[in-house]
């Protein structure tokens, strides 16, 4: 197996890749999809980002099309399924791709290695190859022919939103890319942005980031904050109200629901108006709280950064790639035994209880997004790559629990984020025993004695301090302003 690629870099280009991330100005896509128009693009793998990229590429203009696997064109899969039910040409890699300019290898990371080995050879000289994520690249060191020109376009975003947002007239921020090691003609980043522009990802924000960056902040985003804490959160929160006596029903809605209306309000604007949608006391109480998560939790946090950081992550999940995902299989088996996802929810709960209610989750919202954007910017990340991986994301995945808990978020999500979250969870369960134990009913479940709603004002003045001048909030401004500047045009 060839060597982790970031791991061969001397610390000097480690360090320059890890920070290399530029938010582009509107005015770098004034060519819109020009670079891409007349190109035959040929997609393989159509899974969730697969059929959704597809789509908004082909509604853009583009002339785009699918490379399917034998097996899966003359057994009729659901890639199959999916490609020719929407109206797509599909084909095997034969028919395909010794015709196509860009190919978008849109399969998952676990399988890449095979899909280089078995797609690469039928690509015509000086063709494109694209990544949504850079594992194969970064992790397993692969190498690409250097006749072509091997380019990422990562939206920031499960497959299900790239296309949803795509049909609002808007899109979801997204990272490109250009391998250095693979930009023979100097026109992979042209050929990103036009990609881009083609699935929306320009009217949300766009970084012109490396390889390296997206694949040290988008599995940091992941495992922690973004899929990690919410599993974690969801089976401690609903197991606590159940041992405390509040009906299952009620704590099962509370948690399916809660994480994506509490969320929402990160949206629109950041954790100050998350914290704003409490009540000054709640408010003083949850921020309490979400100091004592960040410091149970900063240490765990901080190990898988490292882990990220150092390939000792990837080795792990690829030794389990190796075994027959053992541990992947087992973990996605326990998850679905677990009470949470057992429960039905039930009952009505207005939009403002689910703050009311459930003050803890929304400390663990804070405390998730604010470590992980620390221990990102702490490692050399960039800012702006930090929030997209933090505290914007987080909604989008919230929104895949509601739909059907924890099944739909590791269903929607790539393998290496599934892995990843289940590994985060096993530890921080054991870890948050004792602080689940020690909280009452009064921050999950029942909500705080309202008849008294005193609070000291200078306690106030310092926490709404402190919330508003984490520099997620500060970097979150600018972003947030500038996709309502983008959408408004
Ligand atoms: N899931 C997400 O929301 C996000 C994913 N990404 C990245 O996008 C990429 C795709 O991930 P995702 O959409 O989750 O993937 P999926 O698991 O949804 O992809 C499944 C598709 O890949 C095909 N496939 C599986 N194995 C192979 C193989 N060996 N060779 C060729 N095709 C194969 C399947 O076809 P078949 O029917 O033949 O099995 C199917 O079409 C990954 O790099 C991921 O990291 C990036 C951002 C978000
Ligand atoms: C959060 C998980 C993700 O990175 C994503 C949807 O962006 C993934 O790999 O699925
Ligand atoms: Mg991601
Ligand atoms: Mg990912």
């Amino acid at each position: 197996m060839a060597e982790n690629y970031f791991n061969t870099l001397p610390l000097r280009r480690q360090l320059e890749e890890l920070g290399d991330c530029h938010f582009m100005d509107g005015s770098e896509f004034a060519r819109g999809t020009e670079a891409a128009q007349g190109k035959k693009i040929v997609i393989v793998g159509c899974g969730a980002q697969g059929l959704n990229q597809g789509l908004n590429m082909r509604d853009s203009g583009l002339d785009v099309s699918y490379a399917l696997r034998d097996a899966a064109i003359t057994e009729k899969r659901q890639s199959f399924l999916n490609a020719s039910e929407n109206g797509f040409a599909v084909g095997t890699y034969a028919e395909m791709l010794s015709s196509a300019d860009i190919v978008m290898n849109l399969a998952p990371d676990k399988q890449h290695t095979s899909v280089v080995e078995t797609v690469i050879p039928h690509m015509k000289e000086g063709a494109t190859f694209t990544y949504a994520h850079g594992f194969n690249i970064v992790e397993e060191g692969t190498q690409i022919r250097k006749d072509l020109t091997v380019i990422m376009v990562a939206p920031k975003s499960p497959g299900s939103e790239v296309r949803e947002e795509y049909k609002r007239g808007f899109g979801v921020p997204t990272l490109i890319s250009c391998h250095v090691e693979n930009d023979p003609t100097g026109e992979g980043i042209e050929i990103a942005k036009a990609l881009c522009v083609a699935q929306g990802g320009h009217h949300a924000g766009v970084l012109n980031s490396s390889f390296v960056a997206e694949v040290k902040s988008d599995l940091m985003g992941e495992q922690t904050i973004l899929c990690g804490l919410l599993q974690t959160g969801s089976i401690l929160c609903f197991d606590k109200m159940v041992k405390e006596g509040i009906e299952e029903g009620y704590a099962s809605k509370l948690i399916q629901f809660g994480w994506e209306t509490i969320t929402e309000a990160l949206k629109h604007g950041g954790i100050t108006n998350m914290m704003d949608r409490l009540s000054n006391p709640a408010k003083i109480v949850a921020y309490s709280l979400g100091e004592e998560l960040k410091f149970i939790m900063g240490d765990l946090f901080y190990k898988h950064m490292d882990d990220i950081i150092s390939g000792e992550f990837s080795k792990t999940m690829m030794a389990d790639w190796a075994n027959d995902d053992v541990n992947l299989l087992q973990w996605r088996r326990e998850t679905g035994e677990t009470a949470f996802e057992k429960s039905t929810p039930s009952g009505e709960i207005s939009e403002q209880e689910f703050f009311d209610k459930g003050i803890v989750m929304v400390a663990m919202v804070k405390a998730g997004v604010e470590l992980a954007f620390e221990a990102m910017v702490d490692s050399g990340i960039q800012p702006e790559s930090a929030y997209y991986e933090s505290l914007h994301e987080t909604p989008l995945i919230a929104n895949t629990i509601a739909r059907k808990k924890l099944f739909e978020m590791n269903r929607i999500i790539s393998d290496t984020a599934e892995y990843g979250c289940y590994l985060f969870s096993h530890a921080a369960v054991p870890l948050l025993k004792n602080f689940i134990e020690e909280i009452d009913t009064d921050v999950i479940g029942k909500g705080l004695d309202s008849t008294d709603t005193t609070v000291d004002n200078r306690l106030l003045v310092d926490v709404n301090y402190n919330i508003r001048n984490h520099e997620v909030e500060e970097i979150g401004e600018i972003l947030r302003e500038s996709m309502s500047n983008m959408a408004a045009i």
